[in-house]
């Protein structure tokens, strides 16, 4: 099969917005190049220093690849992410260059160009996130391995907005708790959750792909018989209220449904809310707030923030 490669030129801000897009829009697996990741130095577990190449990253912004299957749809498809892309300005987003490049490539590039940026990483206390094809062994006895193919839905498990929603949940989850996760894309929290010895998990998304995908590292990571993975828009299918709610989503989405989410958290229990940009940050709260929660932690992550809130006993 012919494999086009779309290219997007834009910034750190856009990447999570952009990504959505691109997965919407039938990519399979969105690779990120961040010129700021070669300011990093990259360590793996055992000290080793992974060398990236200069070439492989642009010189200012993040350049987000997707890879779309050349058919009869093609054109339509990319106009259609152009649009939509070109509208998140809408939402304040700042786009950056904003330009977006096609050109074909082979199968065998296609299947190996996102492999090589991503390796094991440590990103919290306990977590630790391994793609699959990597061979990784425990560093610390209570170190919890998320095992992902970042290749299939939402993330790779390292962006900002999911690294401090799992920092979150090892800070909440309190082994039997029932959670329920909110726009699960790849599974990556409910495993997580799971793996802190919730009870049950609730995961839900609106996309099919993410249902489909989640389920498959639920079964990769031997959760299954905690997590339940549902097709399903915001609450709608949940019927059962949560000691932990976690939704990872946008900031005019979580602001959308606070009441709602107010209603599906236990009293005492806690919602996680993530995927807000900096500039959101007081108008979450203040939604948070006006439904009743109580803002407990507010945690920072580049232009990133992620609220813990609590429901009153
Ligand atoms: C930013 S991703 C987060 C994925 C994952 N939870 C993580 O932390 O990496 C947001 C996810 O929310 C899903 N989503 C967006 N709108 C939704 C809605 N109205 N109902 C359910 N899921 C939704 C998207 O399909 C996407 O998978």
């Amino acid at each position: 099969m012919k494999w086009s490669e779309l290219s997007v030129h834009t910034t750190n801000e856009a990447i999570e917005s952009v990504s959505n897009i691109l997965h919407e829009a039938g990519a399979s697996g969105v690779v990120i190049e961040d010129s700021e990741d070669l300011m990093k130095a990259r360590e793996d577990q055992f000290g080793e220093i992974w060398s990236l190449n200069p070439d492989d990253f642009p010189k200012e912004g993040v350049v987000l690849k997707a890879y779309l299957p050349v058919n009869s749809f093609l054109g339509e498809t990319v106009e259609a992410i152009k649009l939509a892309i070109n509208n998140l300005v809408a939402f304040d987003i700042n786009l950056g260059a904003n330009v977006i490049t096609i050109s074909e490539v082979n199968e065998e590039e296609w299947a190996t160009a996102w492999k090589k940026y991503y390796h094991p990483v440590k990103i919290s206390k306990r977590f630790t996130i391994v793609p699959t094809w990597e061979i990784y062994e425990p560093v610390d006895s209570d170190e919890l391995i998320i095992e992902l193919d970042p290749g299939m839905a939402f993330g790779t498990g390292t962006h900002p907005t999911t690294v401090m929603s799992l920092q979150a949940l090892e800070k909440t989850v309190k082994p039997g708790d029932r959670i329920i996760d909110v726009g699960t894309g790849s599974g990556v929290l409910s495993i997580g959750a799971a793996l802190l010895e919730a009870g049950q998990v609730h995961a839900l998304d609106l996309d099919e792909i993410a249902v489909k995908a989640a389920g498959l590292n639920v079964k990769l990571n031997k959760v299954q018989d905690t997590v339940k993975v549902v097709h399903g828009n915001l609450l709608d299918t949940v019927d059962e209220p949560g000691d932990v709610v976690v939704a990872n989503i946008l900031a005019e989405i979580i602001m959308s449904f606070t009441d709602d989410a107010f209603q599906v958290v236990k009293p005492g229990g806690r919602y996680i809310t993530s995927g807000i940009i900096t500039a959101k940050k007081t108008d979450v709260k203040n939604a948070l707030e006006a439904s009743g929660f109580i803002i407990e932690d507010v945690m920072m992550m580049e232009d990133w923030v992620t609220i813990i809130s609590k429901k009153p006993e």
